[in-house]
């Protein structure tokens, strides 16, 4: 297997994501007023024209900017809710040593006290990029009853304004727009509905690739929201299952990068919608971990590393590098055993093989192997 070569250190931009899945299918008879028992997630379908990830399908998100954190966003959450968590229950225990990022950074509210804490600015990042990449509005009437933590029950998006449209162009021209927004429909941004649920940093392809810090929320919804893609960033969407992702995505209708893939997988350890708030709400994680993945090409496709699998380096060269070997898939995957990593065979065929134990009481997605006659 070889090693790296330097190259130079990459620009980071630092990202939020939020996995919106929503109660699905028919009611169960003996329970109607109780949400329907399965769930989709939200997926949207990124334009031909995008630099990066053209036409791939992705959970809204896109890049954290100054709007997210400024300090104007405190009277808008007052008088029930007030700095630093405004709610959010108590911070998770900071992450792992490994990987650092040459741009990481104090929280922006340590070196601003006027900024707002990380943790809620994400979370609003998410819930404007929802707003503007699908017209979802994932947003709190001020005037509710405030509770504190998350949110104990699934909620739903607020129905969106008539003017939908000219409040999205105003808000992609300038994001400072989505506070002007929830200032005038008098709501504040749901941010106690937002469960951290995983970090994906973009694993190293070549010198001067896009390289994206994302910090991955999941969304409970009672039901399916109206979605509106931009048409611009967006030009399409589905609501899909986690098996019907997985179908959609070996056979050709939609690609995903493999974080996505990884976390559709993830998501389909749960039966229920229920069964998935529940564990937001039970399993709180109890630590944050940012996953670096690690390429290793090999003679016939990829691997992709992560943490705990045996052939994971903890070397910081591997945030711009990949490995490489001249042996095939097969001949890797013979030789070991302990497995945490997304096998690409080709652009629309990956495999997941998990036999580490999961870190932080969170869940790790099923070995899933695709049957011989698809490879
Ligand atoms: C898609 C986002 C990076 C946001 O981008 P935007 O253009 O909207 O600002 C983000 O939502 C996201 O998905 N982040 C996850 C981490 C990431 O970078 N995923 C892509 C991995 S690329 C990869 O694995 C290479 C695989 C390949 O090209 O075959
Ligand atoms: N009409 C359009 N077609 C293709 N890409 C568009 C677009 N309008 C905006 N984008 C791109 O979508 C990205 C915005 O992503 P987000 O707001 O989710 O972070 C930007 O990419 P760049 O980062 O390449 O500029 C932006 O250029
Ligand atoms: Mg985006």
């Amino acid at each position: 297997m070889s090693g790296p070569l330097r190259s130079g250190p990459s620009s980071w931009r630092r990202a939020a994501s939020v996995v919106l899945a929503a109660g699905w299918g028919r009611p169960d008879p003996a329970a109607p007023s109780l949400p329907a028992a399965g769930f989709r997630l939200l997926l949207l379908q990124r334009s031909q024209r995008q630099g990066f990830l053209p036409d791939a399908h992705v959970f809204p998100g896109g890049v954290l900017d100054a709007a997210d954190s400024s300090a104007d966003w405190q009277r808008l959450f007052a008088p029930h809710l007030g700095p630093p968590r405004f709610g959010l229950s108590s911070a998770l225990p900071s992450r792992a040593a490994f990987p650092v990022l040459p741009g990481d950074r104090p929280d922006a509210a340590d070196s601003d006290p006027a900024a707002l804490l990380d943790d809620v600015a994400l979370r609003i990042c998410a819930i404007r990029e929802a707003f503007e990449e699908a017209g979802v509005l994932l947003l709190r009437a001020r005037g509710a009853q405030p509770h504190s933590g998350p949110a104990p029950e699934p909620g739903c998006a607020l129905a969106p304004p008539p003017d939908l449209e000219a409040w999205r162009a105003r808000v992609r021209s300038d994001p400072r727009h989505f506070l002007h927004l929830c200032a005038h429909l008098d709501c504040t941004p749901d941010i106690w509905a937002l469960h951290d649920w995983s970090a994906w940093l973009t694993p190293f392809t070549r010198p001067g690739g896009r390289r994206f810090d994302t910090a991955f929320f999941l969304c409970c919804l009672r039901k399916p929201p109206t979605a509106c893609p931009d048409m611009a960033e967006m030009v399409g969407y589905q609501w899909l299952s986690p098996s019907e992702a997985t179908e959609s995505f070996l056979s050709k209708e939609i690609w995903l990068a493999p974080p996505q893939f990884y976390e559709i997988r993830r998501l389909a350890n749960f039966a229920s919608l229920s069964d998935l708030h529940k564990f937001c709400l039970d399993h709180a994680l109890e630590g944050r971990e940012r996953w670096l993945p690690i390429t290793l090409l090999t003679a016939d496709g990829a691997l992709q590393l992560l943490p705990g699998d045996e052939l994971y380096l903890e070397d910081s060269d591997y945030l711009e590098n990949s490995l490489s070997t001249e042996k095939k898939i097969e001949e890797i995957m013979k030789e070991g055993k302990k497995f945490h990593r997304v096998v690409m065979h080709d652009r629309h065929l990956y495999s997941i093989h998990v036999t580490v134990p999961t870190k932080h009481k969170h869940v790790y997605p099923k070995t899933y192997v695709v049957a011989k006659s698809r490879v």
